[in-house]
Protein backbone atom coordinates (compact mmCIF):
# COMPACT_ATOMS: atom_id res chain seq x y z
CA UNK A 1 0.00 0.00 0.00
CA UNK A 2 1.39 3.34 -1.00
CA UNK A 3 2.00 5.48 2.43
CA UNK A 4 -0.16 8.89 1.50
CA UNK A 5 2.69 11.94 1.88
CA UNK A 6 2.05 14.38 4.63
CA UNK A 7 0.42 18.19 4.31
CA UNK A 8 2.86 21.04 3.66
CA UNK A 9 1.57 22.26 6.88
CA UNK A 10 -0.59 20.44 9.36
CA UNK A 11 -1.39 22.98 12.20
CA UNK A 12 -2.97 21.29 15.34
CA UNK A 13 -4.46 22.64 18.38
CA UNK A 14 -2.58 25.78 18.49
CA UNK A 15 -2.84 28.71 21.02
CA UNK A 16 -0.27 31.61 21.14
CA UNK A 17 -0.89 33.42 24.62
CA UNK A 18 0.81 37.34 25.39
CA UNK A 19 0.10 37.63 29.28
CA UNK A 20 -3.42 36.65 30.09
CA UNK A 21 -4.59 37.52 26.31
CA UNK A 22 -5.06 34.85 24.21
CA UNK A 23 -4.27 35.90 20.57
CA UNK A 24 -4.58 32.24 18.65
CA UNK A 25 -6.84 30.09 20.09
CA UNK A 26 -7.35 26.20 19.36
CA UNK A 27 -6.47 26.38 15.72
CA UNK A 28 -6.26 23.43 13.48
CA UNK A 29 -5.66 23.46 10.09
CA UNK A 30 -4.07 21.36 6.93
CA UNK A 31 -2.46 22.68 3.83
CA UNK A 32 -2.49 20.27 1.06
CA UNK A 33 0.88 20.57 -0.82
CA UNK A 34 1.32 22.68 -4.31
CA UNK A 35 -1.61 25.41 -2.70
CA UNK A 36 -1.67 28.70 -3.19
CA UNK A 37 -3.98 29.00 0.57
CA UNK A 38 -4.80 32.13 2.00
CA UNK A 39 -5.36 33.07 5.98
CA UNK A 40 -8.08 36.46 5.87
CA UNK A 41 -9.16 37.92 8.47
CA UNK A 42 -9.21 41.53 9.85
CA UNK A 43 -6.28 43.47 12.33
CA UNK A 44 -5.41 41.80 15.30
CA UNK A 45 -7.10 38.08 14.02
CA UNK A 46 -4.03 36.44 15.16
CA UNK A 47 -2.39 36.03 11.55
CA UNK A 48 1.27 37.17 12.36
CA UNK A 49 1.50 35.28 15.71
CA UNK A 50 0.41 32.24 14.15
CA UNK A 51 3.12 32.88 10.76
CA UNK A 52 5.33 33.68 13.87
CA UNK A 53 4.92 30.10 14.92
CA UNK A 54 5.16 28.36 11.72
CA UNK A 55 8.54 30.15 10.75
CA UNK A 56 9.60 28.94 13.99
CA UNK A 57 9.86 32.60 15.30
CA UNK A 58 7.98 32.11 18.61
CA UNK A 59 7.22 29.12 20.93
CA UNK A 60 3.21 28.74 20.68
CA UNK A 61 1.78 28.43 24.44
CA UNK A 62 0.10 24.97 23.31
CA UNK A 63 -0.26 22.83 20.25
CA UNK A 64 1.51 21.57 17.33
CA UNK A 65 2.94 22.64 13.44
CA UNK A 66 4.18 19.87 11.16
CA UNK A 67 5.66 21.00 8.13
CA UNK A 68 5.89 18.73 5.29
CA UNK A 69 6.39 15.68 7.91
CA UNK A 70 8.79 17.54 10.16
CA UNK A 71 7.63 19.01 13.48
CA UNK A 72 8.98 22.76 13.76
CA UNK A 73 8.98 22.33 17.80
CA UNK A 74 11.00 19.35 17.84
CA UNK A 75 13.65 20.39 14.58
CA UNK A 76 13.63 23.58 14.13
CA UNK A 77 16.67 23.19 11.64
CA UNK A 78 15.33 21.08 9.14
CA UNK A 79 12.26 23.02 9.87
CA UNK A 80 14.08 26.27 8.42
CA UNK A 81 15.50 24.64 5.29
CA UNK A 82 11.51 23.88 4.41
CA UNK A 83 10.69 27.61 5.08
CA UNK A 84 10.77 30.82 3.07
CA UNK A 85 9.07 33.69 5.01
CA UNK A 86 8.36 37.28 3.34
CA UNK A 87 7.42 39.06 6.73
CA UNK A 88 5.15 42.49 5.98
CA UNK A 89 6.79 45.45 4.95
CA UNK A 90 10.26 43.64 4.43
CA UNK A 91 13.09 45.84 4.49
CA UNK A 92 15.44 46.12 1.31
CA UNK A 93 19.21 47.86 1.70
CA UNK A 94 18.59 51.22 -0.14
CA UNK A 95 22.67 51.01 -1.39
CA UNK A 96 22.55 47.61 -2.96
CA UNK A 97 21.78 46.87 -6.86
CA UNK A 98 19.19 44.50 -6.93
CA UNK A 99 21.41 41.63 -8.12
CA UNK A 100 23.86 42.52 -5.14
CA UNK A 101 21.14 42.27 -2.37
CA UNK A 102 20.50 38.70 -3.39
CA UNK A 103 23.91 37.31 -3.78
CA UNK A 104 24.44 38.89 -0.47
CA UNK A 105 21.81 36.41 0.59
CA UNK A 106 22.86 33.64 -1.70
CA UNK A 107 26.23 33.85 -0.08
CA UNK A 108 25.21 34.34 3.66
CA UNK A 109 22.86 30.81 3.08
CA UNK A 110 26.12 29.14 1.69
CA UNK A 111 24.03 28.12 -1.50
CA UNK A 112 26.80 26.77 -3.21
CA UNK A 113 29.78 27.02 -5.22
CA UNK A 114 29.84 30.69 -6.59
CA UNK A 115 28.40 29.82 -9.96
CA UNK A 116 26.22 27.85 -8.61
CA UNK A 117 24.83 31.29 -6.15
CA UNK A 118 24.90 33.35 -9.26
CA UNK A 119 23.03 30.66 -11.14
CA UNK A 120 20.40 30.40 -8.26
CA UNK A 121 19.94 34.60 -8.11
CA UNK A 122 19.15 34.33 -12.05
CA UNK A 123 16.80 31.73 -11.62
CA UNK A 124 15.02 33.78 -8.89
CA UNK A 125 14.97 37.18 -10.56
CA UNK A 126 13.77 35.19 -13.40
CA UNK A 127 10.95 33.52 -11.27
CA UNK A 128 9.77 36.49 -9.89
CA UNK A 129 10.32 38.77 -13.25
CA UNK A 130 12.51 40.99 -12.47
CA UNK A 131 15.68 39.86 -14.83
CA UNK A 132 15.21 43.60 -16.49
CA UNK A 133 15.34 45.02 -13.53
CA UNK A 134 18.72 42.74 -11.97
CA UNK A 135 21.19 46.12 -12.27
CA UNK A 136 18.71 48.43 -10.62
CA UNK A 137 19.52 50.01 -7.42
CA UNK A 138 16.62 48.61 -4.29
CA UNK A 139 15.88 52.25 -3.64
CA UNK A 140 14.63 52.82 -7.09
CA UNK A 141 12.02 49.80 -7.36
CA UNK A 142 8.46 50.29 -6.98
CA UNK A 143 6.84 48.94 -4.27
CA UNK A 144 5.38 46.01 -6.32
CA UNK A 145 8.88 45.62 -7.50
CA UNK A 146 10.45 45.67 -3.91
CA UNK A 147 8.13 43.07 -2.89
CA UNK A 148 9.36 40.89 -5.85
CA UNK A 149 12.61 41.61 -4.69
CA UNK A 150 12.17 40.03 -1.11
CA UNK A 151 10.41 37.60 -3.08
CA UNK A 152 13.17 36.43 -4.65
CA UNK A 153 15.28 36.31 -1.60
CA UNK A 154 12.84 34.22 0.17
CA UNK A 155 13.39 31.38 -2.79
CA UNK A 156 16.97 31.40 -2.85
CA UNK A 157 17.06 28.31 -1.13
CA UNK A 158 14.38 26.42 -2.56
CA UNK A 159 11.87 26.76 0.37
CA UNK A 160 9.02 23.85 0.43
CA UNK A 161 6.40 26.34 2.05
CA UNK A 162 6.43 29.76 1.63
CA UNK A 163 4.55 31.68 4.44
CA UNK A 164 4.21 35.32 3.10
CA UNK A 165 2.26 37.87 5.47
CA UNK A 166 0.22 40.18 3.65
CA UNK A 167 2.43 40.31 0.13
CA UNK A 168 0.33 42.51 -1.35
CA UNK A 169 -0.73 45.35 1.27
CA UNK A 170 -0.37 48.68 -0.77
CA UNK A 171 0.50 47.26 -4.06
CA UNK A 172 -1.73 49.18 -6.78
CA UNK A 173 -4.30 46.38 -9.08
CA UNK A 174 -1.59 45.92 -11.75
CA UNK A 175 1.32 45.27 -9.26
CA UNK A 176 -1.51 42.84 -7.44
CA UNK A 177 -1.90 40.80 -10.62
CA UNK A 178 1.86 40.62 -11.16
CA UNK A 179 2.33 39.06 -7.98
CA UNK A 180 -0.34 36.39 -8.46
CA UNK A 181 1.07 35.30 -11.59
CA UNK A 182 4.49 34.67 -10.01
CA UNK A 183 2.49 33.26 -6.61
CA UNK A 184 0.80 30.68 -8.82
CA UNK A 185 3.80 29.73 -10.86
CA UNK A 186 6.00 29.08 -8.10
CA UNK A 187 2.80 26.81 -6.26
CA UNK A 188 3.11 24.87 -9.98
CA UNK A 189 6.71 24.39 -9.41
CA UNK A 190 5.44 22.19 -6.37
CA UNK A 191 6.24 24.85 -3.20
CA UNK A 192 2.98 25.62 -1.11
CA UNK A 193 2.28 28.80 -0.18
CA UNK A 194 0.52 30.78 2.68
CA UNK A 195 -0.47 33.94 2.27
CA UNK A 196 -2.14 36.68 4.28
CA UNK A 197 -4.29 39.45 3.92
CA UNK A 198 -7.35 41.34 5.48
CA UNK A 199 -8.09 41.93 1.97
CA UNK A 200 -10.88 38.40 1.31
CA UNK A 201 -10.89 39.55 -2.34
CA UNK A 202 -7.03 40.31 -2.72
CA UNK A 203 -6.70 36.62 -1.63
CA UNK A 204 -9.62 35.12 -3.31
CA UNK A 205 -8.46 36.48 -6.67
CA UNK A 206 -5.05 34.89 -5.69
CA UNK A 207 -5.79 31.54 -3.98
CA UNK A 208 -6.60 28.04 -4.54
CA UNK A 209 -8.48 27.85 -1.07
CA UNK A 210 -8.51 30.15 1.76
CA UNK A 211 -9.34 30.24 6.03
CA UNK A 212 -10.92 33.03 7.59
CA UNK A 213 -9.66 33.77 11.21
CA UNK A 214 -11.29 36.58 13.59
CA UNK A 215 -9.96 36.74 17.54
CA UNK A 216 -7.30 33.95 17.26
CA UNK A 217 -10.28 31.11 15.85
CA UNK A 218 -10.77 29.80 12.68
CA UNK A 219 -14.44 30.55 11.28
CA UNK A 220 -14.55 28.72 8.11
CA UNK A 221 -11.88 27.53 5.35
CA UNK A 222 -12.69 26.06 1.93
CA UNK A 223 -12.69 26.74 -1.50
CA UNK A 224 -13.98 30.55 -1.43
CA UNK A 225 -17.70 29.04 -2.42
CA UNK A 226 -17.27 26.92 0.87
CA UNK A 227 -16.00 29.98 2.95
CA UNK A 228 -19.05 31.98 2.23
CA UNK A 229 -21.31 29.24 2.86
CA UNK A 230 -19.47 28.17 6.28
CA UNK A 231 -20.07 32.28 6.96
CA UNK A 232 -23.59 31.63 6.65
CA UNK A 233 -23.62 33.78 3.75
CA UNK A 234 -25.52 32.46 0.91
CA UNK A 235 -27.98 34.79 1.05
CA UNK A 236 -28.46 36.71 -2.50
CA UNK A 237 -30.78 39.18 -4.17
CA UNK A 238 -32.57 37.97 -7.48
CA UNK A 239 -34.48 39.60 -9.90
CA UNK A 240 -36.47 37.60 -12.62
CA UNK A 241 -37.49 39.29 -15.91
CA UNK A 242 -40.92 37.56 -17.42
CA UNK A 243 -42.99 37.14 -20.92
CA UNK A 244 -44.99 35.66 -19.69
CA UNK A 245 -46.92 33.72 -15.86
CA UNK A 246 -46.33 36.45 -13.37
CA UNK A 247 -49.55 34.79 -11.56
CA UNK A 248 -48.05 31.44 -11.21
CA UNK A 249 -44.26 32.64 -10.33
CA UNK A 250 -45.89 35.00 -7.40
CA UNK A 251 -47.97 31.84 -6.77
CA UNK A 252 -45.04 29.32 -7.11
CA UNK A 253 -42.32 31.70 -5.38
CA UNK A 254 -44.66 32.32 -2.55
CA UNK A 255 -44.08 28.42 -1.07
CA UNK A 256 -41.08 28.34 -1.40
CA UNK A 257 -39.05 27.96 0.82
CA UNK A 258 -36.13 29.86 0.64
CA UNK A 259 -37.61 32.96 -0.82
CA UNK A 260 -38.47 35.94 1.07
CA UNK A 261 -39.36 39.38 0.30
CA UNK A 262 -40.80 38.39 -2.93
CA UNK A 263 -42.13 41.42 -5.05
CA UNK A 264 -43.31 42.61 -8.62
CA UNK A 265 -41.83 45.86 -10.38
CA UNK A 266 -43.70 45.53 -13.96
CA UNK A 267 -42.49 42.42 -15.98
CA UNK A 268 -39.90 41.43 -13.03
CA UNK A 269 -40.15 39.71 -9.96
CA UNK A 270 -37.95 40.32 -7.21
CA UNK A 271 -37.17 38.11 -4.39
CA UNK A 272 -34.46 37.22 -1.45
CA UNK A 273 -32.90 34.05 -1.95
CA UNK A 274 -31.38 31.91 0.42
CA UNK A 275 -30.40 28.98 -0.86
CA UNK A 276 -27.18 26.96 -2.18
CA UNK A 277 -26.48 26.99 -5.63
CA UNK A 278 -27.69 24.06 -6.45
CA UNK A 279 -31.32 24.96 -4.86
CA UNK A 280 -31.04 27.72 -7.10
CA UNK A 281 -30.61 25.88 -10.28
CA UNK A 282 -33.63 23.68 -9.02
CA UNK A 283 -35.30 27.15 -8.47
CA UNK A 284 -34.71 28.30 -12.40
CA UNK A 285 -35.69 25.00 -13.64
CA UNK A 286 -39.23 24.61 -11.32
CA UNK A 287 -40.25 28.14 -12.37
CA UNK A 288 -39.89 26.83 -16.35
CA UNK A 289 -41.49 23.76 -15.75
CA UNK A 290 -44.88 25.90 -14.04
CA UNK A 291 -45.25 27.18 -16.85
CA UNK A 292 -43.03 30.59 -17.04
CA UNK A 293 -41.53 32.63 -19.47
CA UNK A 294 -38.60 33.74 -18.70
CA UNK A 295 -36.52 35.94 -20.17
CA UNK A 296 -33.83 37.31 -18.11
CA UNK A 297 -32.30 35.85 -14.28
CA UNK A 298 -29.83 38.30 -12.16
CA UNK A 299 -28.20 37.65 -8.80
CA UNK A 300 -26.63 40.12 -6.66
CA UNK A 301 -24.45 38.56 -3.75
CA UNK A 302 -22.49 40.26 -0.83
CA UNK A 303 -19.39 40.71 -2.01
CA UNK A 304 -16.58 39.01 0.23
CA UNK A 305 -15.62 42.28 1.66
CA UNK A 306 -18.84 42.53 2.88
CA UNK A 307 -18.81 39.51 4.37
CA UNK A 308 -15.35 40.42 6.27
CA UNK A 309 -16.64 43.84 7.15
CA UNK A 310 -19.79 41.95 9.34
CA UNK A 311 -17.02 39.78 10.55
CA UNK A 312 -15.21 42.87 11.96
CA UNK A 313 -18.65 44.30 12.67
CA UNK A 314 -19.58 42.08 14.95
CA UNK A 315 -16.45 42.26 16.96
CA UNK A 316 -17.01 45.82 17.59
CA UNK A 317 -20.28 45.20 19.12
CA UNK A 318 -19.90 42.15 21.16
N1 LIG B 1 3.99 40.80 21.55
C1 LIG B 1 2.70 40.99 21.85
N2 LIG B 1 2.30 41.28 23.10
C2 LIG B 1 1.01 41.46 23.40
N3 LIG B 1 -0.01 41.35 22.52
C3 LIG B 1 0.33 41.05 21.25
C4 LIG B 1 1.69 40.87 20.85
N4 LIG B 1 1.69 40.58 19.52
C5 LIG B 1 0.41 40.61 19.11
N5 LIG B 1 -0.41 40.88 20.14
C6 LIG B 1 -1.88 40.96 20.09
O1 LIG B 1 -2.37 39.72 19.64
C7 LIG B 1 -3.45 39.91 18.74
C8 LIG B 1 -3.16 39.21 17.43
O2 LIG B 1 -2.08 39.89 16.81
P1 LIG B 1 -1.50 39.44 15.40
O3 LIG B 1 -0.42 40.41 15.04
O4 LIG B 1 -1.17 38.00 15.43
O5 LIG B 1 -2.80 39.66 14.49
P2 LIG B 1 -2.91 39.93 12.92
O6 LIG B 1 -4.12 39.16 12.47
O7 LIG B 1 -1.63 39.64 12.24
O8 LIG B 1 -3.24 41.46 12.87
P3 LIG B 1 -2.76 42.60 11.83
O9 LIG B 1 -3.54 42.37 10.58
O10 LIG B 1 -3.18 43.85 12.53
O11 LIG B 1 -1.28 42.47 11.66
C9 LIG B 1 -3.65 41.41 18.60
O12 LIG B 1 -4.72 41.79 19.46
C10 LIG B 1 -2.33 41.98 19.06
O13 LIG B 1 -2.51 43.25 19.68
Amino acid sequence: MLATAPPAIDIRDLRVDYGNFIAVDDLSLTVPKGEVFGLVGPNGAGKTSTFRVITTLMQPTYGEVILDGVDVLEDLESARRIIGYMPDLAPVPSDLKVWEFLEFHADAYGLGSRSQRKERVAECLEAVNLTPQRNNWCKALSRGQTQRVVLAKTLLHRPRVLVLDEPASGLDPLARRDLRNVLRAIAKEGATIFVSSHILSELSEMCTSLCVMNRGKLLASGTVEEVRQQLGNNERGVTIALLRGHEIALDWLGRHEFVHDLRLDGERVSFGFKGTDETQADLIEGLIAAGVRLRSFEERRSSFEDILVGVAESNRLS
